[in-house]
């Protein structure tokens, strides 16, 4: 059966994925109500549509820290792509250029660097955990500006990993055929073994993951490269003046698709702070439950400049690898199409907070 919708994928993936990546796909953490609150912000929003505006032409695209893109909609940075399909990050890299999609590929990426960047097409930007072996963190920074990386994203919401309780029940550890090839075997293994009641993921993170992370690191980042520096798991306004006080580039309004802070801000209600306590020039993004282009064009008109896609990437690519990934990037943009022709608000320029009731 042909599909039609986003979720078409996310059955086709649960049929063909192990039941313990699945948990580590979808879960999150503590009683999962973030996890539940993204969506169920979106899902009780509503338009107001607008009536006999010529929208014989629609146009989703956008200039984004100076890269054209065709679409609003980028793939958010995910771990281990080969857990999903053996090709990895390479597929979804080759996806997101047939889409003109942004791509942040993360710093467990399976797929090395240099791979990722000749398989791409369109932009790439880099997501960074705050690692205590900076000297790890400064070679890999190195060697995505030399393969034309455009953005490093550092991701502010994890100085440790959320209980994830299905993660622990199940013993989760990355099989050790998977590997994040960008760093060194000796920094990883502990990803690989899950101890009593944890997983690998969280016995990793509190071995490696640097939690004394404060708004004057920044300026480590800085002095190592010149490429825009973008903040993810941004959910205050307090956050949002910080980070434009501290010259960051751009912001992602995040909860780590509720992985992280269990009862943390929805991220469709979090937007409206981040977006009036930030610089009308400094873009903000937004992820989290992000499922349909109706979606896209709230989060749009309350002001985020692009939306990133998390799990719906995931179930393309373990569906069918890239030509899947391309197509769950093709229906989203093809949605939000509709959603502008039918709103009566032709370009995104056109989206603003009047266009939606919550
Ligand atoms: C399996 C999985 C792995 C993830 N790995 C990372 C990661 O390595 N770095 C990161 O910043 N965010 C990571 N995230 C969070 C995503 O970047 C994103 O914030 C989230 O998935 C967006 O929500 P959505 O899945 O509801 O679209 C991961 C999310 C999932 C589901
Ligand atoms: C390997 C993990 C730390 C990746 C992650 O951020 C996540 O699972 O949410």
């Amino acid at each position: 059966m042909e599909a039609l919708e986003p979720a078409d994928f996310e059955r086709a993936a649960r049929a063909r994925l192990p039941a313990e990546t699945w948990d580590f796909v979808q879960g999150g953490s503590g009683a999962e109500r973030t996890l539940a609150a993204n969506r169920a912000q979106f899902e009780q929003a509503r338009l107001r549509p607008r009536t006999m505006v010529d929208v014989s032409t629609t146009d989703q695209r956008l200039t984004l820290l100076g890269s054209p893109l065709s679409t609003p909609i980028g793939i958010a940075p995910v771990a281990y792509h080969q857990l999903f399909h053996p090709e990895g990050e390479t597929a979804t890299a080759r996806a997101a250029g047939r889409a003109g999609a942004l791509m942040v590929a993360g710093i467990f990426a399976s797929r090395t660097l240099e791979s990722i960047a000749e398989a791409a097409t369109g932009p790439l930007w880099l997501q960074l955990y705050w690692l205590r072996r900076r000297d790890a963190l400064a070679a890999l920074v190195e060697r995505a500006e030399a393969v034309g990386f455009r953005a490093l994203v550092l991701t502010v919401d994890a100085p440790r990993i959320g209980r994830r309780l299905r993660d622990a029940r199940n013993g989760f550890a990355v099989p050790a055929h998977i590997r994040a090839v960008n760093l060194d075997p000796s920094l990883m293994a502990a990803s690989h073994r899950a101890d009593a009641g944890s997983s690998g993921i969280a016995d990793h993170a509190k071995e490696q993951f640097d939690p004394t992370l404060t708004w004057a690191d920044l300026a480590w980042l800085r002095e190592r490269s010149s490429l825009p520096i973008v903040l993810k798991g941004i959910l205050t306004a307090e956050d949002a003046r910080l980070a434009a006080e501290h010259g960051v580039d751009a912001v992602v309004v995040s909860n780590h698709g509720g992985r992280q802070l269990d009862g943390a801000l929805p991220t469709l209600s979090a937007l409206p702070e981040v977006v009036a306590a930030t610089p009308p020039d400094l873009p903000v993004l937004l992820d989290g439950g992000v499922r349909t282009g109706t979606d896209v064009a709230l989060a749009v008109a309350l002001g985020a400049r692009a939306v990133l896609i998390g799990r719906p990437i995931l179930w393309g690519l373990a569906a069918d690898g890239e030509n899947g990934v391309a197509r769950v990037l093709d229906l989203l943009k093809t949605e939000l199409d509709d959603t502008l022709a039918l709103l009566g608000r032709p370009r995104l320029a056109d989206l603003d907070p009047t266009a939606v009731v919550r």
